[in-house]
Formats: structure tokens, sequence, C-alpha cells
């Protein structure tokens, strides 16, 4: 999952650098791997830093200052396609036409057809295996058909129309003409989030897209609305802004793991505040908690996994009417360990980041409630410290249902095998984690606690739990090619260093 921001400034002698390195900072949450940012400075000039890591290690104050002009995109990365390596750090660029920056976070599931289509039909070199290079030369062949030497709205809005129809999957996008103005696109079912904003100045209205609200908010915007799943939105330079929805009669389908785990809950996507849907995960857990108890509730206290699950543990223990207690302590500086690349990695991070209290945990029955449980890192570690540190018992309940299927959406779980609940009902699950009881959410209870505040979403992307893909596109041929390609024993995608020509990463020749 990763984050994307895009910013046109009304005072043209303005530089929209710093917000847009505020708003990475912002969206770390959403990818740790690598950062970048490119501006349009004068006479259209384009201006980038990138490369791996977090946003403090990729920006130095010198790089940012070299960063000049009055529009840009940003992205953070979580890989999902492709390697980690520095080459396939966002934004990306192609000089013709008219030089595109693009940005991506989500995933296509026809990557393959596509890198096909662009070698053979429109003859354009891809340099790495990202799908978001794909995405950018699919919309830049769209443009170049145009023929015409400057572009105008009409143009753009049917050449993202026909790349609608040519890429399937999760896709949220911000794009940026030289010159031109800013460009936001949002998939037909709306999987990944973006949502736009605009700021009042002396100088008229400064706009920009991000993946979350935070960002907006945080930056003074205001008028927030959600890019709508298929609309496409330009603002050129001058302020104009131009919307549309690009494809209808798709069904609009919110990822709902943005809602339970990805998304920052002073966050609000798609008009439901994460915060508010997670405490009404708390609540619906603690209903099934009581059934799944019934007389036999022996649990001293309820513990959260730091961080996601904090707000909905606190509101499960209200309605448990059980003691609510931090009984983990959490390094701040250790970043978020699901979407952090390799297992070893994670494993060894989870240990880093928490430390259990002996003070809570002696002598006790705890329930310990997180977000979710994927590939059961965080719950087997976590529960062998409860015990080490004196647990009599350790519960363990997830807000979300057992993951029992992959993600091709832009989460990387991609193989069926990692995750812990696939094949395995909820005592093997408990057996493998080694936990006393294992209590999940049930699919229904967790869709309801997110739709309860927009009842104008019929469906969301639910197909970790369900096996449903929206897309229409993904069958078992897909996975098990999927699962050959991406499994962490079979490839490189761990990689980090890259022989590719070093066309998009000259940051650290800055340092
Ligand atoms: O079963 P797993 O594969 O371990 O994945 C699930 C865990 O990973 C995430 O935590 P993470 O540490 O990434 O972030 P957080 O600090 O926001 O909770 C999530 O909140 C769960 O705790
Ligand atoms: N998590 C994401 O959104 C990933 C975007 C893109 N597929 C990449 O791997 O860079
Ligand atoms: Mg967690």
């Amino acid at each position: 999952m990763c984050g994307i921001s895009a910013l046109i400034l009304a005072d043209q002698s303005a530089s929209a650098c710093p917000d847009l390195f505020e708003s990475l900072g912002l969206l770390q949450h959403r990818g740790q791997d690598a950062a970048g940012i490119v501006t349009s400075g004068p006479k259209g000039r384009l201006y980038q830093c990138k490369g791996n890591g977090m946003v403090n290690d990729v920006f130095e104050q010198l790089q940012l200052a070299r960063l000049v002009g009055s529009i840009g995109i940003g992205h953070v990365r979580y890989p999902t396609a492709g390697s980690s390596s520095t080459s396939e750090a966002q934004p990306f660029y192609v000089n013709s036409p008219y030089g595109i920056t693009f940005a991506h976070n989500g995933n296509l599931t026809n990557a393959d057809e596509l890198r096909v289509y662009l070698d053979k039909i429109a003859h354009r070199h891809i340099n790495t295996d990202s799908d978001s290079e794909l995405l950018l030369n699919i919309l830049a062949n769209n443009l170049q058909k145009t023929g015409k030497f400057r572009v105008n709205e009409e143009d753009i809005f049917t050449a993202i129309k026909d790349l609608h129809q040519q890429c399937r999957g999760g896709y949220a996008c911000v794009a940026m003409i030289a010159g031109y103005g800013i460009i936001g696109i949002r998939d037909p079912h709306g999987i990944r989030p973006l949502i736009m904003g605009r700021r009042k100045n002396p100088a008229g209205f400064d706009y920009m897209f991000s993946s979350e609200s935070v960002v907006l908010e945080s930056l003074g915007f205001t008028d927030f609305e959600d890019v709508k799943p298929g609309e496409a939105v330009i603002v050129t330079q001058g302020g104009n802004v131009s919307r549309r929805v690009l494809v209808t009669g798709k069904e609009a389908t919110p990822c709902i793991f943005e809602f339970v785990y990805f998304a920052r809950q002073d966050s609000i996507m798609d008009g439901i505040s994460i915060y508010k849907a997670r405490l009404s995960m708390g609540e619906a857990l603690a209903e099934k908690v009581k059934k799944s108890f019934g007389d036999a509730m022996d649990i001293n206290v309820v513990i959260p996994v730091p961080d996601t699950s904090r707000v909905a543990a606190l509101q499960l223990s209200r309605r448990l009417n059980i003691v609510y207690r931090e009984g983990f302590n959490k390094n701040r500086y250790v970043g978020r360990t699901f979407i952090m690349p390799g297992q070893q990695t994670r494993r060894k991070n989870v240990r880093r980041k928490l430390n259990a209290m002996a003070l809570e945990f002696h002598g006790k029955n705890v329930l310990l409630v997180d977000d979710s449980i994927v590939r059961g890192t965080t719950s087997k570690e976590i529960i062998q410290m409860a015990r080490d540190a004196g647990a009599k018992k350790v519960y363990f309940a997830s807000c979300a249902p057992p993951i029992r299927y992959p993600n091709v959406y832009g989460i990387d779980m991609p193989t069926r095998q990692e995750l812990v609940a696939h094949g395995r009902n909820e005592k093997q699950v408990a057996e493998e984690i080694n936990a006393d009881k294992v209590i999940y959410q049930d699919l229904k209870d967790l869709v309801e606690s997110v739709r309860r505040f927009n009842p104008l979403i019929e469906k969301f992307d639910t197909s970790v739990f369900d096996n449903c893909y929206v897309t229409g596109d993904v069958d078992e041929k897909y996975l098990s090619h999927l699962e050959g390609e991406r499994s962490e024993e079979s490839n490189s995608r761990l990689s980090i260093d890259s022989d590719c020509v070093g066309l998009y990463n000259n940051y650290q020749q800055n340092k």
C-alpha cells in the first residue's frame, strides 16, 4: 500500500516541495521502502529526488532546496510488484509526450499482458519490473495517439478512459504533465483511495491530491472530496479544475483492509472516519468474544497489540467491562513490521519493537487484541512474549476475519502458503500461534462496522477473506502464476540493488 500526493500552487513563484515532503512524512505508514518527489519548475523543467529508505533518509535539506517549482508529485513505496530496487522507486518519468511523471498506489492484475502490448505494439521501452512503469507508459502512449503539439483536458480524459479499458487491478494514481498541471486517477472500482482538497491563499487556490485526508488536513487544505471510482480530475497551472467519471456501471468496492489496518486512524476515507470504524470493530468483536466464551469467561485483562489495534481494543474492553492495560511497550523508532520486506526481517523486528511488561501479564489470563492476523508473525511472537512474562492463559482476538486468500490489489501478500489461516480453521490457527483460543470477527460484522458510517457504499473489496475478486480476472491460473513469481523463495523481489541504467535514481549523487 503506497502513499501518493500531488500539489499545485496558485503562486507560481512559490515552492511545492516543502508541503510535498511533509505529505510523504504523513503517509510514511503506507510505505517504508522508498520515497520520491518530482517537481516542475521554470521552463517546465523537472527536478527529482528519490531512492530507497524512509522519507527522512531519502531527502536532505540541500536536495529539497533543489526541487524547485510550484507543481509536484510524491510517493512512498511498499512494493507489490517487481523488486525493492532503487530503480523502481517512484515517481516514474517518460519524456514523450509532454514530459509526464507518475506515482501509483495499487497493483495491476494484467501486468504481463500490458508489458507485451507496450513492447510489441506500442514499441515503448520498459526499464524495470514495476507495474507502475507500465501504467505510466499506457497513459503516455494513449496521449501520444492524439498526435498534438499541446494537450488539452479532453485529450487527457480520452487517454485515461482508454487506460481504464486496458488496465485491470487496483490503482489510484497521480500524474504531472510538465508545465501543464496535475491529474488524479482512481480505478473504476475505487479499490485504492484518493482524496483532493483546496487551500485559499492571496494568489488563489492551491490544490492537492493525496491517499489520505490526514495529509490535506495537516497542510491546511479544506473542502475535501474523494476522487470517485473511475473518475479523473485535472488541475491546470492557472487553477482550472475539470473532473469526469470515465467509467460507469462498475461496482464501487473500496478495500476494507484500509479501514482495518492501512490508513491512519485520523483519516476519513470515502466519507468514513477510520477511527469510528475501528471503534465499531471493537464493539462488534466484544460481542463475538462474549458469545465465544459464554459462561466460561475467565479473561482478567484486555491488552492491545500496538499500534493499530489500540482503538478497537479500548472499545472492546469497555463493552466487556474488563480492564484495559497497555502491556506491551512499543519502541517508537521501529516502523510498521507488516510492510517490511522478508519474513526474517519482519520476525526480528516484532521482537525489537514490542516488549512485554511482566507487571501486566504475571499470573493473569490475558486477551490480546489485534486488528488482523495475516502471516501470524506478530501474534506468534507476542503470545510467546506474554507467556514468558508469566501469563497463565493467552487468548487472541482479531478485528478482521481469517485471512485465507492472497491480495492482488496493492497489499503484498501474494501467496496462500504465507497466510496462517489458509487451510486452517480457528482451532488450528490457535495451535499454530500457540494461543489458548483465537476469536475472529465475522465478515458481515466487519463490513457492517465500516459501512454503517456510509451506507452509500454497498460493497467493499473483501477478497482476502472471501476469495471474491471484483475485477473478475483473478482465477486459479492467475493465482498460481503469481505464487510462482512472488513467493519469497522463488524470486529476487527482495533485491535492492539493480543493474538497471540509473535513469531514475540520481539521489545518491546529489548527496
Ligand atoms: O500476522 P502478521 O503477518 O504479523 O500481520 C498482522 C500484524 O501486522 C500489523 O502490525 P504492524 O506492526 O505492521 O503495524 P502497527 O504498528 O500499525 O500495528 C497489524 O497491525 C498486525 O499487528
Ligand atoms: N503498494 C503499492 O501501492 C505498490 C505500487 C506498485 N505496484 C509498486 O510495487 O511499486
Ligand atoms: Mg500491528
